[in-house]
């Protein structure tokens, strides 16, 4: 298994929050925000932690590079690219900045899968999470090739392009996939992530996640 210390950790904190109606990143949840929760978790796991947004002065605060989309409103994918320009290493750990339950070892997991492959990806059935994935540097010029063909392109539109392998969820156990990649987009994933005590508890509800279907 490699070391993610010699490898990037980058949180993307570009979007609009607009079903939250605030900002996401920033909501509290057990005495800190999501991103300051995010951040602890990575820090000791990984060279460096970046956050993508386009609003530099709010994350100021958390004492960790901030690099702003090179593609502006262009949706996650342009998170991806910025982060994969600016990280100082060869591979990345990407996270959303609404994942407060996230699994360094499952990160660890992932980047291992990048010595062979460009992406690896969780997977469970027909489902992919792409906001909770590794990607190698050199996917670079292939997000950027759908970045100036298509307007806000889905962030899988890339996959066909570059060597990408998948981590499999259908042989873990059933309740993982739901627990680890438990986001916070609406007020009521707020309120139901305030009374989770662990990642485990969210073992008890259905979560609405990130998953795109592919
Ligand atoms: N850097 C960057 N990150 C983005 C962008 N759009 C979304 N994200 C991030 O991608 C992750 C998933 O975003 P979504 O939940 O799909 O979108 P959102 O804009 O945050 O929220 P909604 O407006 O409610 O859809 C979050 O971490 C967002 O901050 C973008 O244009 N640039």
């Amino acid at each position: 298994m490699v070391k993610t210390k010699a490898f990037s950790a980058i949180i993307l904190a570009g979007g609009n929050s607009s079903r939250m109606k605030t900002n996401k990143a920033l909501l509290m949840l057990k005495g800190q925000t999501i991103i300051q929760t995010i951040i602890n978790q990575l820090v000791s796991h990984f060279q460096e932690i970046l956050i993508i947004s386009n609003t530099p002065e709010l994350y100021h605060p958390f004492n960790v590079p901030v690099y702003p989309d090179i593609f502006l409103k262009q949706g996650p994918l342009a998170g991806i690219h910025s982060g994969l320009k600016h990280m100082s290493t060869p591979c990345g750990f990407f996270v959303a900045c609404d994942m407060p339950f996230f699994s360094p070892q499952l990160a660890q997991e992932l980047l291992s899968g990048l010595e062979e492959y460009q992406a690896m990806v969780p997977k469970k059935n027909k489902y992919l999470q792409p906001l909770h994935a590794a990607y190698r540097k050199d996917c670079l010029p292939y997000v950027e090739k759908v970045l100036q063909k298509q307007e806000r392109p889905k962030i899988i539109s890339f996959y066909e392009l570059i060597n990408i392998n998948y981590l499999d969820f259908n042989q873990r156990a059933d309740n993982e996939w739901d627990q680890i990649f438990f986001n916070v987009n609406t007020p009521e994933d707020y309120e139901l992530a305030k009374h989770l005590r662990s990642e485990k508890d969210s073992a008890t509800v259905v979560a609405k996640n990130g998953a795109v279907a592919r």
